[in-house]
């Protein structure tokens, strides 16, 4: 690969005797894998992918899947680079926290978090970027998350309306990239001696924001992929600096990831508890995190949380939807309509309506004008909710995901909204009625499907 002569020099000087087996990676082969979600079941083809098993992450795999198979569209799949998916198992949050994804899209670390959530808690995924946080929000659809709000904020804006609200924060910042070099090389034409510190600025200035919202003894994660110590160790060195309360928590390093290098940066020793991935020690892209505890206090303004905010009539459609769908274990969440779309809001979420958000919790469906219209999302996330379901081969999953209406080779007990499932996962919603089943997958997703271009 063509490296900025820059580039090589710089690094040439940084790692010394390194830096040969360091350069020579670039040229080596990208390193592919995918996680599996564990609040989804695993069908057959996911189990045939599974056998190289990533070792410091008891969901991932090294491997590629394809983006149009069964198993990926509906969410039981995410293909992430190896080395990424260290920054959610050391972000790994507890079951019933309130987590902040500030740097967000497309969600690779989001349905991370989301595994070990479990659907508990709340999480709040900001992506500033308005053409970048619909794939954030495909992708949490596909998660089928019930605790999630998307917002489309600056961390500024975030700040202002959650101080010390989040006992667990990821920065994923924006930066200069160079450990993705290898998998785009097309990167490489934006990098330039100064880039890695104008990376930096907006770093400190994104960090500045999210230590405001942390509860005291709240763990602030920050990563990047980049090797550049500016962004890197440098910018650890800043935080810790600038913000006596904070500490480096030491993160255990296997499979070839090393310390953090205190000498890149002011020499402060606890920078080693940070870990550095180099593309020449291990299977994976380079990356850097670092995981700090808060041990501060934060101003925190009392909010009040969000409300339900329906018509008796639209209540009343809902409820009839859950009854025929003999649905009694519906969780807690709160319901709000939005235009004649059903929205169901995470418990926890506070009253925030200066902040733009993208998805107020899950779209739960549509109101007609006698009836309720279950949502795609519904029907995906319907692992933690006892909806009824159908059963349905790869061939009418084919037809489904088409658009086409097709036939059961039995009729259902009985007629109305089902869950489809293929292999046991759920893929979306049908209307039965004796043995066909109108198709309600979303228009704007429908595509010709065979079992060449579909196979994970
Ligand atoms: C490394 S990417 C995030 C990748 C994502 N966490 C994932 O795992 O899929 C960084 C993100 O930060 C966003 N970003 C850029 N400038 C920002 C800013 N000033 N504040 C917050 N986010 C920013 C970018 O749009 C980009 O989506």
């Amino acid at each position: 690969m063509q490296l900025p002569a820059e580039f090589i020099s710089k690094y040439k000087k940084l790692l010394g005797a390194d830096a040969p087996a360091f350069l020579a990676a670039f040229d080596g082969p990208v390193e592919k894998g995918f996680r599996i979600n564990p609040n989804k079941p695993v069908t057959p083809a996911m189990t045939a992918k599974m056998t190289s098993a990533v070792p410091y992450s008891p969901i991932g795999y090294y491997g590629r899947v394809n983006g149009n198979a069964m198993e990926h569209l509906a969410g039981a799949v995410y293909s992430q680079e190896p080395s990424a998916m260290t920054v959610g198992e050391f972000a790994r949050p507890e079951q019933h926290e309130r987590v902040l994804d500030l740097c967000a899209a497309p969600g690779g670390k989001t349905t991370h978090l989301l595994s070990y959530l479990k659907q508990t808690g709340l999480l709040v995924t900001n992506e500033i970027n308005p053409k970048r946080v619909t794939a954030l929000g495909d992708n949490v659809e596909r998660y089928g998350a019930l605790n999630t709000v998307i917002t489309n904020a600056t961390p500024a804006a975030l700040a202002k309306e959650l101080p010390g609200f989040f006992d667990r924060i990821l920065v994923d910042a924006p930066c200069s990239g160079e450990g993705m070099f290898r998998k785009d090389p097309a990167a490489t034409q934006y990098w330039t001696p100064d880039y890695p510190a104008e990376c930096a600025t907006r770093q400190r200035e994104i960090l500045t924001e999210a230590v405001k919202m942390l509860k005291p003894g709240g763990h602030l994660i920050y990563s990047t992929c980049t090797f550049a110590p500016e962004e890197d160790e440098q910018m650890m060195a800043w935080l810790l600096k600038t913000y006596p309360e904070f500490e480096l928590e030491p993160l255990t390093k296997t499979a070839g990831m090393v310390d953090g290098k205190p000498e890149w940066a002011d020499g402060n020793p606890t920078l080693t508890r940070a870990a550095r991935l180099f593309p020449h020690l291990m299977r994976g892209e380079g990356h850097f995190i670092a995981k700090l505890v808060f041990h501060g206090e934060t101003p925190v303004k009392p909010k009040r949380t969000v409300r339900n905010e329906l018509t008796p009539t639209e209540r009343q459609l809902w409820q009839d939807f859950l009854q025929k769908s003999g649905v009694t274990n519906f969780p807690d969440l709160v319901l709000q309509a939005h235009g004649d779309q059903l929205y169901g809001l995470p418990a926890a979420m506070p009253l925030t309506r200066k902040l733009k958000v993208f998805r107020a919790g899950i779209q739960l469906g549509t109101f007609k004008k006698k009836r309720f219209e279950p949502s795609y999302a519904l029907a995906l996330a319907s692992d933690a909710i006892d909806l009824p379901t159908v059963a349905i081969d790869h061939a009418q999953w084919q037809k489904y995901v088409h658009g086409e209406t097709f036939q059961l080779t039995q009729a259902a007990t009985k007629n109305g909204f089902r869950v489809l499932t293929c292999d046991g996962l759920p893929v979306g919603f049908g209307k039965v009625v004796g043995t066909t089943v109108k198709n309600f997958f979303p228009k704007g997703l429908r595509f010709l499907a065979t079992a060449e271009n579909t196979a994970l």
